[in-house]
């Protein structure tokens, strides 16, 4: 890949904590392109966290190098473009919302600092409890502080680690449109959540991290399962005529069936067509399934 398609690229990262007596990441690569929004995944201790402090430069690797795009020295790309919201709280309790923002604000030494928060209080929907101190937010209001901290920086790559733990769904719902609308807006989305149905929504490639090594996991999600329902039950002809068409099909209910394994849904479709079919009422095609993924990949047998 020209050195231009990328944002953030990882290559041979091999690390150990001092501790350990296994490489905690092993031999690892990862090119990110610019406004791609990643997932990571993989259980507690797979090494998501240690990733994510390699490349905002918190750790460093013993082995492999982190380049990242603009022709950026590492120091500038991580001060000036790059922002992580953390697993843990990272403001201050006793301040209110308000004060932590404008604190955080004039770090950046912005002209505009008053304006700057304001805006992020909108953005993140904090502008009604502005006053209120950090320490008597409820938990989605703490995580939408701890984003909108982030966000101040106007960053070109956001890395979100667990960003939803603990939250209601109002809260969940309105950081997982704040992350559309950023994504749409070009923002380069580094994702980790153990709530997978949250990476499938926003991430374009999902990575499991597992052993050390990471495992594109959306090269895995072609030949999806293909389920159409129908407005009435299938005669025994129509049953027989989709089964001779397609052999993989099978009947989960007198008016569905499925097609275990489906790469091209519109060409098969077409090919229902010519059949004498009762009206089609819904069509579910998942290309991804990560939640059976998941267990497979994880679960050691
Ligand atoms: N400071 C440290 N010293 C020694 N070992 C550590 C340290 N931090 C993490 N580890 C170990 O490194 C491995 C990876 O931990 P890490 O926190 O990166 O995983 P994770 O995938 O982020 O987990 P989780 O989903 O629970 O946040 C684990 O075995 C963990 O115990």
């Amino acid at each position: 890949m020209p050195d231009h398609d990328f944002i953030i690229k990882l290559q041979q990262l091999s690390f150990r904590y001092k501790s350990n007596d296994v490489d905690t990441l092993n031999n690892l690569s990862l090119a990110i392109k610019p406004g791609e929004c990643v997932g990571l995944i993989g259980p507690n201790g797979a090494g998501k966290s240690t990733l994510i402090s390699i490349i905002t430069g918190l750790l460093s690797a013993q082995t492999g190098s982190v380049c990242y795009g603009d022709n950026a020295t590492p120091r500038q790309f991580i001060k000036q473009q790059l922002a992580l919201v953390p697993q843990e709280y990272a403001f201050y309790e006793r301040l209110t919302v308000q004060q932590n923002l404008a604190y955080f604000a004039s770090l950046l030494k912005t002209n505009n600092c008053d304006e700057l928060v304001t805006n992020t209080l909108a953005q993140c929907q904090l502008s009604h409890v502005s006053s209120k101190k950090a320490d008597n937010l409820s938990g989605g209001y703490k995580r939408r502080l701890n984003l909108a901290i982030a966000l101040l920086k106007q960053p070109s790559v956001l890395i979100l680690d667990e960003p939803t733990v603990g939250i209601d769904p109002v809260s969940r719902e309105l950081i997982m449109q704040l992350l559309a609308t950023l994504k749409q807006q070009g923002t380069t989305i580094i994702y980790t959540s153990h709530l997978l149905t949250e990476v499938e929504q926003i991430c374009d490639t999902i990575y499991g991290l597992k052993r050390g090594e990471l495992i594109h996991i959306t090269a895995h999600s072609e030949n999806a399962p293909l389920q159409i329902s129908f407005e009435s039950a299938l005669c025994d002809d129509a049953i027989a005529g989709i089964t001779a068409l397609l052999p993989n099909t099978q009947l989960n209910s007198p008016s569905q069936i499925e097609i275990s394994s489906c790469k091209e849904p519109l060409a098969l479709l077409a090919q229902l067509s010519q059949l004498s079919l009762p009206p089609i009422s819904e069509i579910n095609y998942s290309t991804l399934h990560l939640e059976n993924y998941y267990k497979e990949l994880f679960t050691e047998l």
